[in-house]
């Protein structure tokens, strides 16, 4: 057909109301070419586009081109060109070998051109379309046979093969006569059956069939390049929405195609009633947004937008029935906006932009951590149906969206794609960053990380997700009780390989992994006891904190210690008991990684003083000068530790596990830690090789606070955020007992205030947006909540919270009534402070003075005893045919019996 040209520098002269319709409608048929002086002028482009926006257009800069680099043709391709077109002279000139051949246009005169047809071979495959200007003699009623030949040799050529995306390269002509038009129907018409297109100007065409100023007449060019093998002349024609879903099958005529571009709309051909003008009776009218034609051009595409109940006379969407899938929930979706049935959720959706707020936050962070095929589809297709319940309430359509799609595929710079620093999971923990492989450019990239300050975060409230028990279905309430999936296999195969180094290579690898992971080149991995006195120097305060916190933890865990040893006759004769033992050789994991915790060391190491562990071995990741922290040291010294091991991470694990030069190897680690000191223990305790066993999984911390009406605000945000500042894994979870709208309001209040002036609220920025509040009615919701969540620490902040206690099933330490925060257990008021996480206080107690013994049993029988139970005994073991078994009775009976 042809290629319409706008010169934009003509545009103030163009604009008005029939140049505005002519664009239109040029704009149904396909890519326009805007014309431009040079390079510099591309401020036109803008221009146009505000009043005229097309769908798809080239970029002709019509002058020399005076550019000596690309950047401008790159800017204005990832602005939208669909083309931009280069000169032969330029193209040869300059490399161009990054911008697809999708996006290029080369312009050739062919009268200037001395070797059109080498110039075509070189560019083969570069490019995707020529504009080939012509000098005709302006009498010629059609083109010579000469010429045409000519071009049809061009267009072998230049079609020898399709192109890197498909399609084949498109050829335009241009003809130097731009004035007369009379002969330009049949040449169009000439061009087209040698898939060749005319270029021409706006200012040559006309929509209107009665113009007799010589225009070339749109709907008329059009017309001219179809062909049918249809009796009735018809062309089969395909209707289609905005996003390409066929709506039906129907026809089209030369007089439906002219009122169809002339109104725009749909119009057809009806077989039985002649012109067919879409819902002009029922009211299911259609925009015409495109007519394209099929590649053999016998058949027609309408995309169009359809108004009313559907495209078919049967009131569905398609002639096939009604949409699924997406389209199906955008319709759902937009009929609920309109009128929604009473109690319908999506319309709660609709007026509650925070509890769509939420959604979307929630779905987004449980699509992150799916990980079967299943799981991601699942929670995919939440995440999809919250967004688009966003997307309809505010008037945007699927189609809105795949168009930004469509854009931002024109790009060809591409965005680095990094996350921004609020959601960058690695952002606070620069040794997240770190792969085994490429360890140094990845720890130079983590040191430029941006982390998030104060001040970028400050205008940001810092709320926790809202949920209302009675609101939420039971599969919500499931995936509330859920920690984000650890990454076992991930992580355990990251660790592996650091383990076996460590087995294999000892303290030598342990020197290497500590200078990769903590960035200390250490002279020797361990101190060993006795320590300086200058290593463990404290201040008075801090000493007498130390000393009190000892103390209550050591009174606690010695009152745990029953030394006595149990003894039950069982029957007469029959004695037996039970005494205790301590774990002989015990390593104990201090974490290092985003703050130092001697406070671990003394809920690690007093109660293995106090159970009489014979060694007791400490590990912690160095400081940067390469040493421990005073504070850790002078716990070790008070427990009786032999050694600080200087090392941390999965490293230290696997060193006190299979033990290395100058670590001794030990029975049991124990101690909380990151995901890589967690799945290193794992790795220990199922190497049997190293015969070790573990306390229990104690990750990230977590907090579960019930709070009534008489809960102090304050406090309980106090609470929360104590736990929250751990990392921004740490989960927090509020359970709001009819809690007023006012009283919940002061505590999310009370959440930002305090955050926002915490020294780590780069850390609680992001893990309190991750945590939730769940609003129930009644303490007994509560209490289940709570049970089936099986937190590691519980608060609770109610009236006589203590008669509570004896429905507590699952939580690893419980804080009662508002003066009991959960710092003290942390610190100093005797409790231990490591403690299951994950929902596995269902299973584990948190670390105690048993965690350190082993129990043995014993049994005396005298001869009367042997001889009462010895019947017993032999009939079960002939039962399980185990004579040996039998036998050891046996003959001894017979010796009793004589
Ligand atoms: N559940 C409990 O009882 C309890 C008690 C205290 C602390 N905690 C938790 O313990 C955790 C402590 O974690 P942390 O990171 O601060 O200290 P950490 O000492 O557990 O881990 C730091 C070490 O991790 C290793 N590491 C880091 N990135 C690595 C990578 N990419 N590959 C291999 N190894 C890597 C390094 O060797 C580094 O020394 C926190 O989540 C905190 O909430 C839990
Ligand atoms: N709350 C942590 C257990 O999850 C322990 C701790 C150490 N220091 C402060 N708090």
């Amino acid at each position: 057909m042809f290629l319409p040209t706008i010169d934009l520098s003509e545009q103030e002269k163009l604009s008005n109301a029939h140049f505005s319709d002519l664009v239109q409608s040029l704009n149904l048929l396909g890519d326009i070419i805007l014309n431009i002086p040079t390079l510099a002028d591309s401020s036109l482009i803008k221009k146009f586009l505000e009043t005229h926006p097309i769908d798809s257009y080239w970029v002709n800069p019509i002058k020399e081109q005076e550019f000596t680099d690309n950047d401008s043709i790159i800017h204005l391709l990832d602005q939208g060109t669909e083309k931009i077109v280069i000169s032969s002279s330029k193209i040869l000139s300059l490399n161009f070998d990054h911008i697809p051949a999708d996006r290029l246009a080369v312009s050739i005169n062919l009268d200037q051109s001395k070797d059109i047809e080498e110039l075509i071979k070189k560019l083969t495959g570069s490019v995707s379309a020529y504009l080939i200007t012509l000098s005709i003699n302006s009498s010629t009623e059609s083109l010579s046979e000469d010429l045409i030949q000519n071009l049809i040799n061009l267009t072998k050529l230049s079609r020898k093969g399709l192109l890197p995306s498909g399609g084949q390269t498109k050829i335009g002509i241009i003809l130097s006569d731009t004035d007369n038009h009379n002969s330009s129907i049949e040449i169009i018409q000439q061009l087209s059956e040698i898939s060749v297109d005319l270029v021409a100007n706006i200012r040559s065409l006309t929509l209107d069939p009665t113009d007799d100023k010589g225009l070339i007449n749109i709907s008329e060019s059009l017309i001219c390049t179809l062909n049918t093998d249809r009796s009735d002349g018809l062309f089969t024609t395909l209707v289609a929405d905005e996003r390409g879903e066929a709506l039906g099958i129907v026809y089209s005529s030369a007089e439906s195609i002219r009122e169809a571009l002339k109104t725009r709309t749909g119009v057809y051909q009806s077989r039985k009633r002649g012109l067919w003008r879409k819902g002009a009776t029922s009211g299911a009218v259609q925009k015409l947004n495109k007519v394209q034609v099929d590649c053999d051009g016998d058949s027609l595409r309408f995309i169009v937008k359809q108004y009313g109940p559907g495209f078919c006379h049967l009131n569905t969407r398609t002639c096939f029935g009604n949409g699924k899938g997406l389209t199906a929930l955008e319709q759902t979706l937009q009929s609920r906006k309109e009128s929604a049935p009473p109690g319908s959720y999506t319309a709660k959706l609709f007026q509650s932009p925070d509890l769509l707020h939420s959604k979307i936050m929630e779905e987004a962070d449980e699509l992150c951590s799916a990980k079967t095929k299943d799981e991601i589809a699942w929670e995919a297709a939440d995440l999809i149906y919250f967004t688009l319940a966003k997307c309809i309430s505010n008037g945007v359509s699927l189609a809105d969206i795949e168009l930004h799609l469509d854009k931002r595929s024109k790009k060809i710079t591409r965005r680095p794609g990094n996350a921004k620093p609020k959601w960058d999971v690695n952002a606070t923990n620069t040794d997240e960053t770190l792969t085994l492989q490429n360890d140094e450019n990845k720890q130079q990239e983590s040191q430029t990380k941006p982390v998030p300050t104060s001040s970028s975060i400050k205008n940001e409230t810092i709320k926790m997700q809202k949920f209302n028990l009675s609101e939420i279905s039971v599969t919500q309430r499931t995936s509330l009780l859920q920690r984000p999936i650890i990454k076992s296999d991930d992580i355990i195969a990251r660790v592996r390989p650091i383990m076996d180094d460590v087995r294999k290579n000892g303290d030598a690898a342990l020197i290497k992994l500590t200078e990769k992971f903590d960035g200390v080149k250490l002279e020797s991995p361990v101190i060993s006891a006795p320590f300086s006195p200058e290593a463990m120097a404290l201040d008075e305060s801090t000493r007498l904190a130390i000393d009190r916190a000892y103390d209550n933890i050591y009174k606690f865990h010695d009152a745990q210690y029953d030394r006595s040893t149990l003894v039950v006759e069982t029957m007469p004769g029959v004695v037996c008991s039970r005494f205790s033992r301590p774990i002989e050789r015990v390593g104990l994991y201090v974490p290092g990684g985003t703050a130092i915790l001697p406070s671990t060391a003394l809920m690690l190491g007093i109660p293995a003083k106090v159970a009489g562990c014979k060694q007791i071995v400490f590990a912690s990741p160095p400081r940067k000068d390469g040493t421990v922290v005073p504070e850790i040291l002078y716990v070790a010294h008070k427990v009786g530790a032999s050694k600080v091991v200087l090392a941390g991470g999965s490293q230290a694990v696997a060193a006190l596990a299979y033990g290395t030069e100058s670590v001794p190897k030990v029975d049991k680690i124990c101690g909380p830690g990151n995901q890589y000191v967690t799945a290193a223990k794992m790795v220990a305790q199922n190497d049997s090789s190293a015969l070790t066993s573990i306390d229990m999984p104690a990750g990230p911390s977590e907090l579960l606070v019930i709070a009534d009406n008489t809960s102090n605000p304050a406090y309980v945000a106090s609470d929360l955020l104590s736990q929250a500042e751990h990392g921004v894994d740490s989960q927090v979870v509020l359970v709001a007992v009819s809690l007023t709208h006012e009283h919940l309001a002061k505590i999310e209040h009370e959440i930002h205030v305090q955050a926002s002036v915490l020294p780590r609220v780069n850390i609680v920025s992001q893990s309190i947006p991750k945590s939730f509040i769940l609003q129930v009615n009644t303490l007994e919701d509560a209490v289940k909540f709570s049970n089936d969540y099986a937190p590691e620490h519980l608060i609770l902040h109610l009236d006589k919270a203590e008669d509570l206690l004896e429905k507590i099933e699952n939580a690893g330490s419980v804080f009662v009534g508002s003066y009991s925060p959960e710092s003290c257990g942390d610190y100093a008021s005797g409790t231990n402070h490591t403690l299951p996480t994950y929902g596995y206080a269902r299973i584990y107690s948190g670390v105690n003075t048993l965690t350190f013994l082993k129990h043995i049993t014993s049994q005396q029988l005298t001869k009367e005893g042997l001889h009462k139970l010895g019947t017993t005994v032999m009939r079960l073991a002939e039962i399980e045919e185990l004579e040996a078994h039998r036998n050891a009775v046996q003959i001894r009976i017979k010796d009793i019996e004589g």
